[in-house]
């Protein structure tokens, strides 16, 4: 039998409002037992440190580059990783000897795959011993250097968790709108296909953070009394990114964000719920299969206007739209559980990804470890 280890996850993603913690006991494999979960937000002193992050890494060419203030940053965020695992092991009454492994995304400060090129801030070495807990952590690189885009990762969980749908004979597609959005298809024979599919709440929090001062959009609110402008629309929907290869994976900083006096604010916000929800919806057209359904996880499944706009479009395809949780799952834990479970398939050396989710020439693993 293989091992089953007990997991935490560690995820810092592209919108940048805090660390999600959460803890999987599994084999790596098909076991999957889904534990807690913590979300421990930034404020807004660090959120801009981590703007000024993005900016010190845009001239960088080699990932291991540290300009001395970047690696302030580096260990400040690291800090709070361990000060989040803490705070999560005390909030669940668990002790760090209970914990096999962390999976430590870090921060994306930089990522051009067509340069081969993606770098994720956070020092492993320093969590493991600040935390007394092994750590895997760089997990995007392998998959590059092999070719692979280095994103998305989250569809080898994904796909574990797709059993029950599989076995129903559906094709289901999983969709994560984070700061950027991806999908992962897995059809009833197992297949699985997944890539970057657009713009997903960055654009909504940039425009909104610019007018109000607000980090989101709460709710969709803005964006419902709004009206879609069709020309800023298709300004985004007309980008070479939705034309062709769509194996490709996006920088946080790939769709320019919209300027002031664009739009009223709420015309801005509603236009941008559109476009991330037309983003889905065309390029799950390059998916082999339409999806049957689609689960959808992340924050802006919290955005009313949004995911109003993308079941219309879905269902007028004939696709069903569940929200993570209406299908049995945690849609903000998701991420997290995820590097929880593909830290442990590392230590297996079991592949992260594949052929169909990053475009890797062969499945490859990934990850270093770094033991306290
Ligand atoms: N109640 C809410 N109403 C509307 N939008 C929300 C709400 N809560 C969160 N969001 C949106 O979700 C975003 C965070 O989503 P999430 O945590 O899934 O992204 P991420 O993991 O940082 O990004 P990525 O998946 O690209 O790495 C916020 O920036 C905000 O735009
Ligand atoms: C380079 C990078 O950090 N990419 C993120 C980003 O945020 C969403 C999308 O773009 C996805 O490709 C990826 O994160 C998820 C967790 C992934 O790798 O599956």
């Amino acid at each position: 039998m293989d091992v089953i280890r007990t997991a935490i996850g560690l995820m810092s993603g592209t919108s940048m409002d805090g660390i999600d913690v959460a803890l999987v006991k599994t084999d790596g494999r098909g076991f999957i037992e889904r534990g807690p979960f913590l979300g421990v937000p930034y404020e807004a002193e660090f959120r801009e440190r981590l703007k000024r992050a993005l900016d010190l890494a845009r001239p960088l060419t080699d990932r291991r580059e540290r300009p001395a203030e970047l690696r302030d940053i580096e260990l400040e965020l690291t800090k709070r990783h361990a000060i989040a695992v803490t705070a999560f092991l005390e909030r669940f009454g668990l002790s760090a000897d209970a914990v096999d492994v962390l999976g430590f995304h870090g921060q994306t400060v930089l990522h051009r795959p067509d340069e081969g090129l993606t770098i994720q801030i956070g020092d492993g070495g320093d969590l493991a011993r600040r935390t007394g807990i092994s750590v895997v952590y760089d997990m995007r690189a392998n998959d590059m250097r092999h070719g692979g885009q280095g994103a998305p990762l989250v569809p080898a969980y994904h796909a574990a968790l797709a059993g029950k749908f599989q076995q129903a004979g559906e094709a289901v597609c999983f969709v994560n709108i984070g700061g950027i959005s991806n999908l992962t298809s897995i059809g009833p024979d197992g297949r699985i296909s997944a890539f970057d599919s657009g713009p997903g709440n960055t654009l909504i929090d940039q425009w909104v953070e610019m007018q109000t001062g607000k980090t989101y959009d709460s709710g969709g609110e803005i964006g419902g009394r709004g009206k879609v402008v069709a020309a800023l629309a298709q300004r985004y929907l007309e980008s070479p990114f939705f034309r062709g290869n769509v194996r490709r994976s996006l920088d946080r900083g790939d769709f320019a964000p919209l300027h002031q006096g664009d739009a009223s604010l709420e015309d801005g916000a509603r236009t941008l719920a559109h476009v991330a929800a037309a983003s889905i919806v065309k390029s799950a057209g390059f998916l082999p299969e339409k999806p049957s359904i689609y689960i959808v996880c992340g924050g802006g499944r919290l955005n009313a206007t949004l995911m109003a706009e993308f079941s219309v479009m879905a269902e007028a395809l004939g696709s069903k739209v569940l929200t993570a949780e209406e299908a049995g799952f945690d849609g903000d834990a998701m991420e997290a559980e995820a590097w929880a479970y593909l830290a442990v398939r590392s230590l297996d050396g079991l592949p992260l990804t594949f052929p169909g989710t990053t475009g890797v020439e062969i499945p490859v693993s990934g990850g270093l470890l770094a033991r306290p």
